[in-house]
């Protein structure tokens, strides 16, 4: 395990905060490099772990890669050495993140064969990559898997456009199905399809290469196939997860706080969802601002019932946010139901709330009602280990809320997700230091 945070909570924090570029867009974008021999320039990398390790496997493709600045890359994929994808460092390097799946739609398309891992990522329940895989095949690739190796094949002489209706609507398999029917024969249709803000980031980017995608923002794509694709440039979103993280970190701390450029159109139901839990907040220009807040009280449904917070593919909450949401329920006035649909193991990081005295009833894997104290009693300080990027962000959240001193152990899961938390949560005024 590697690394910790100590954290001196019960501060009130204040000032600005600006978010990073979207991680789970830098994915899509950075795989769709390999669409092209010509240079695409990114700006609004985010500097964390998860994708510096993607940029380094691109280079180790042989992709070149040329650093303009900060968060602002040049990426030339004209000589891919197509060789490392069956080597024993991608099967080693390509395990180490989700986001690696995505180079399976461009290599496809570019290269007739594509080769995998199983990706890493966080551990939050069964992730299985069924869609990506029907996608592929309908497009005409033939695919096996190697049961021993845990290592996934695609060939494919050519992929011709049809119909897909999906399964589910997946996130990175919607992105590796557009990413492969850009260059196939043809017109893909793909009905069901994800379209969260990186995927409608992504088909903007592909057009702009001169790829021809319609519908972007719906969950019917129709997509007419060309033969290649040339260079462009592009800008990262704000990452709406890190938004909504500091939207509940200012609620939980009592803190006025100010998120700068947050492009408050791309940020679909997470404003209202914190304002349900009662938290004041304002659009400002394409700032977020928070004002300082002794209380918030929970809002109930219409008919009077509990107010339930669920996940669902976009528009609807994703599920990213949702163990922020659960935190800052834990100081509400009023009680919560958090019903995690997605995923089966993203709740159980309640036990350490538990511990720092939250009122928490989990019912079962996906949903945990939460008793809001009105910030009447603090959490208390306590060690902790973070399980996943998501609820390591939560429990520092928790923290800073906290009476007394914590300690965060496995860091590692929050810095793969989130670009010098620990200096910018400084910034604003929090006591969080690293430590070994
Ligand atoms: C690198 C990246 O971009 N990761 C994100 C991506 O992961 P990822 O693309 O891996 O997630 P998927 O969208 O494929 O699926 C997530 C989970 O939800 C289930 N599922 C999915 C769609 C659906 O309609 N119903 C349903 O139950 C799947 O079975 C799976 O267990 O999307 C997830 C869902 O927003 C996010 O949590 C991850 O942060
Ligand atoms: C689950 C997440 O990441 P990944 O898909 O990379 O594991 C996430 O970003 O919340």
């Amino acid at each position: 395990m590697s690394g910790a945070f100590e954290i001196r909570g019960g501060k009130r924090l204040s000032g600005e905060i600006t978010p990073q570029g979207a991680k789970n867009e830098a994915l899509q974008i950075l795989c769709a490099v390999l669409l092209t021999g010509d240079e695409v320039r990114i700006t609004n990398i985010p500097d964390i772990k998860d994708v510096n390790k993607l940029i380094e496997i691109l280079q180790d493709f042989n992709v070149k890669v040329t650093k303009n600045g900060k968060g602002d890359y040049t990426f030339k994929a004209d000589e891919v050495n197509f060789d490392y994808i069956k080597s024993k460092e991608f099967k080693k390097d390509g395990a180490k993140l989700r986001g690696s799946v995505m180079i399976l739609g461009p290599m496809l398309a570019r290269f007739g064969e594509a080769y995998l891992p199983t990706p890493g990522g966080d551990k939050i329940g069964r992730r299985r990559l069924d869609t990506h895989f029907q996608g592929f095949v309908e497009l005409g690739a033939e695919f096996s898997y190697d049961e021993e190796e845990a290592f996934y094949s695609l060939t494919a002489k050519e992929l011709n456009g049809k119909f897909i209706l999906l399964e589910e609507a997946s996130v990175t398999g919607t992105a590796n199905i557009v990413m492969a029917a850009v260059l196939a024969k043809g017109k893909t249709r793909i009905y069901n399809a994800a379209c969260e803000p990186y995927l409608q980031q992504l088909c903007k980017m592909l057009n702009r290469m001169g790829a021809n995608i319609t519908g972007i923002g719906s969950n019917l794509l129709t997509i007419e196939g060309v033969d290649k694709l040339h260079g462009t440039e592009h800008t990262m979103l704000p990452d709406m997860v890190e938004i909504g993280s500091w939207i509940g970190l200012a609620a939980m701390t009592k803190s006025e706080i100010t998120i700068k450029n947050v492009n408050w159109n791309q940020l679909g139901v997470i404003p209202n969802t914190f304002r349900k839990l009662g938290i004041e907040l304002e659009q400002r220009g394409d700032d977020i601002y928070i004002p300082s807040q002794d209380h918030y009280k929970v809002q109930k449904f219409i008919d009077g019932s509990i107010l339930t917070v669920s996940d669902a593919p976009w528009p609807g909450f994703t599920p990213d946010l949702l163990s922020i949401i659960l935190v800052v329920a834990t100081q509400a006035k009023g009680s919560v139901l958090i019903h995690q649909k997605m995923f089966e193991s993203r709740l159980f990081f309640v036990d350490k709330l538990i511990d720092m005295g939250a009122q928490i009833i989990l019912c079962d894997p996906h949903r945990a009602t939460v008793i809001g104290m009105n910030q009447e009693t603090p959490l208390r300080g306590t060690t902790m280990v973070s399980p996943d990027i998501r609820a390591g962000n939560a429990l520092l959240i928790a923290a800073l809320s906290a009476e007394g001193k914590s300690v965060i152990q496995n860091i590692e899961q929050i810095d793969r997700g989130y670009e010098n938390i620990d200096e910018r949560l400084r910034a604003i005024g929090a006591d969080i230091r690293r430590i070994d």
